[in-house]
């Protein structure tokens, strides 16, 4: 893979670098005018040292082969060694305060923008998933580098080249052609050496693919919480197998590049060597010819080395290797940025307070599909929620109903038709303010590493934790009673990695995120919907919750989707969903009279369960559809 490169014939190559060297200038920003004016001129100071120090060492020598007094001289020559020293010492924390400034913004930015988008489409895509990986600030791999030691190493370069023409000046006052005659082979054994590490940074994105696999083969294989499917079927040599074959993807090339790039050195040694033979020869030959300055030389010499160590190679990989994080993070700008939040940015606002309304939501002819090339899930469905309905969706696996419900939460945005609520466009409505008026429990909850209280709490985390909500509404749940056993009650935390943490079961579990949506619906929220909130609950506490949920009914609406038809024939009306619409809508009652669909899924679990069986109903059972 790539990130943006506007590399088009040499002109274009010039361009980029210098857009890429602007923007890793412009991530200083992020350190505060001080500390960066501070580093920029104990770098000058570090810059002018050698020359200095040629040009006193030049004077000493002068002194001494003339029997002259050599103490101010000395005490000049100490005072630019004390002083270079001193910049150097204290350049090296400023670098590191500055570039943690920078790294610390880049992860806060990266986190915001991940967060910031309010649908769910783009960061579900490998291409975005592959740019975060690459613009985070944590290096992986020996060639990649943070923006914060990308920018120092950027604003070094750049003092660097002031003090390499400084030196440049001392070589020529002794030749005009010592100069070039330096410069030039160090600038051409640099650009050899950036050219072989582009090549290690290529190999380095293209490997983030691989890199990523062998992520998820690495936690399959070693975490916790998949370590227990891994044991009991025996996934360990099969998961440490493929993890091996994902990092020999990813490796073996740098492996083959950092062997080529070990024997392509001889390139550099003879680019270098010859010439610099030669200019130090000629030095030290015309200081012992008749009117030859040994202190001429001495200055020259000190020079000349001052000038390859100051186009060094160091740099250039501190800012080759920042700038694909930098252009990945400006890339995921644009695109998480354009693609699908500019359809939100009219807000449209929305009642406030305890009593606002339930509101009205109406799907008219909604289409969806997952990808432009994918299949439509949704094909023109037209679907109404009525204000305090307590409305059931059922259809078989894979119908719809989840992405719907997703829809319905704004994560997804519509390819064709609209969503309204109290007839307003649902993309123009911000975003935050529908979510305080809709709480969702989805099919896929998150089980929070965190303490109970928390858990629930974050299910209306846009106010502050209400305590008496929090238990009012673990005991409409029946979460009050898994409380008693718990051995910090709610300050427990919901994991046992986590110190004094427990685990709990499933149907425990069903019963905390029923309770944050509860909670939801106590602090403000007005539309509940519940994507098989009961799949693992008892029957008699599946009986609790739905008599609870209809205790809400009038106060919010409620949208119930669930296999099990037993508990839904209790809804106001229920919805069947089958190839991507709505293709049967009534109370239990009406829709058994109508002996449609529904009646014969129905009449199937009804069956299944007077046989003992599970009342839900599966894709294998689509006969009946
Ligand atoms: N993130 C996604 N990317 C691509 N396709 C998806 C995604 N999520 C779901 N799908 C596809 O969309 C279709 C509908 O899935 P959905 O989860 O909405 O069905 P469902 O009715 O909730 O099923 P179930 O009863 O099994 O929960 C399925 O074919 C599924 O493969």
């Amino acid at each position: 893979m790539s990130t943006n490169t506007d590399e088009t014939g040499w002109p274009g190559k010039v361009f980029t670098v210098f857009k890429d060297r602007l923007m890793l200038l412009g991530e200083l920003r992020h350190a505060g005018p001080l500390a960066v004016i501070g580093l920029l001129v104990l770098q000058l100071v570090i810059s002018f040292v050698p020359a200095l120090t040629a040009m006193t060492i030049e004077r000493l020598v002068d002194l001494l082969l003339d029997n002259e007094p050599t103490t101010v001289a000395l005490a000049l020559l100490g005072s630019v060694i004390l002083v270079g020293r001193l910049a150097q010492i204290w350049s090296t924390p400023t670098s590191y305060l500055i570039a943690q400034r920078i790294d610390a913004a880049r992860r806060v930015g990266l986190t915001e923008l991940a967060m910031s988008s309010p649908q769910i489409g783009m960061l579900e895509q490998s291409r975005t998933r592959e740019l975060l990986r690459i613009a985070r600030a944590d290096p992986e791999f020996w060639a990649e580098r943070t923006p914060g030691t990308g920018a120092t190493a950027q604003l070094g370069l750049m003092t660097r080249w002031v003090g390499v023409v400084v030196a440049a000046l001392v070589l020529t006052d002794f030749a005009w052609w010592l100069a070039p005659l330096v410069i030039l082979p160090a600038l051409v054994s640099r650009s050899i050496w950036r050219r072989q590490f582009m090549e290690h940074i290529e190999i380095e994105r293209a490997g983030v693919r691989a890199g990523l696999e062998a992520d998820d083969w690495r936690r399959l294989a070693v975490e916790w919480t998949d370590g227990k499917e891994s044991r009991t079927f025996g996934l360990h040599n099969w998961a440490v197998d493929r993890w091996q074959d994902r990092l020999l993807v990813m490796l073996s090339p740098k492996w083959r590049a950092g062997v080529r790039s070990a024997l392509d050195q001889w390139q550099i040694a003879v680019v270098i060597g010859p010439p610099l033979i030669a200019a130090f020869g000629l030095i030290v030959w015309q200081a012992g010819e008749p009117g030859g300055s040994v202190a001429a030389a001495a200055a020259v010499l000190g020079a000349g080395w001052a000038i390859l160590n100051l186009l060094g190679f160091a740099d250039a990989l501190e800012i080759e290797g920042a700038i694909p994080g930098c252009r990945a993070y400006a890339e995921l700008r644009t695109t998480l940025a354009t693609s699908e939040n500019t359809s939100i940015s009219v807000a449209q606002p929305l009642e406030h307070g305890e009593l606002r309304p339930a509101p009205l939501v109406q799907f008219e002819q909604v289409s969806f599909s997952y990808s432009d090339t994918g299949p439509a899930v949704l094909d023109g469905l037209d679907l109404e929620i009525a204000p305090g309905e307590l409305l059931a969706i059922v259809g078989l696996n894979g119908a719809g109903k989840s992405t719907l419900i997703k829809l319905l939460g704004g994560l997804y945005v519509p390819s064709g038709g609209r969503i309204t609520v109290d007839g307003h466009d649902l993309t123009h409505i911000d975003p935050r303010q529908w979510r305080s008026r809709i709480s969702i429990v989805f099919q896929d909850f998150v089980r929070y590493h965190l303490s109970l209280l928390d858990n629930v709490a974050l299910g209306y985390a846009a106010v502050p934790v209400d305590r008496e909500r929090v238990e009012r509404a673990a005991a409409e749940s029946g979460l009050d009673r898994v409380i008693t056993r718990l051995p910090q009650k709610w300050d427990t935390p919901l994991s046992r990695t986590r110190a004094g943490g427990v685990d709990l079961s499933g149907g425990q579990w069903q019963k905390v995120v029923l309770t944050r949506a509860m909670y939801a619906f106590q602090s403000g929220a007005r539309l509940l919907v519940l994507d098989e909130p009961t799949a693992h609950l008892d029957v008699k506490s599946e009986f609790e919750v739905f008599h609870q949920l209809a205790q809400y009914k009038r106060r919010a609406g409620v949208v119930l989707i669930s296999h099990r038809l037993s508990t839904v024939r209790l809804a106001d009306r229920i919805v069947l969903l089958d190839g991507g619409r709505i293709v049967e809508s009534g109370t239990h009652d009406e829709l058994m009279t109508c002996d449609g669909k529904y009646a014969k899924l129905f009449a199937t679990q009804a069956e299944r369960f007077n046989q003992g069986y599970d009342d839900r109903f599966d894709e294998g059972e689509g006969d009946a559809l």
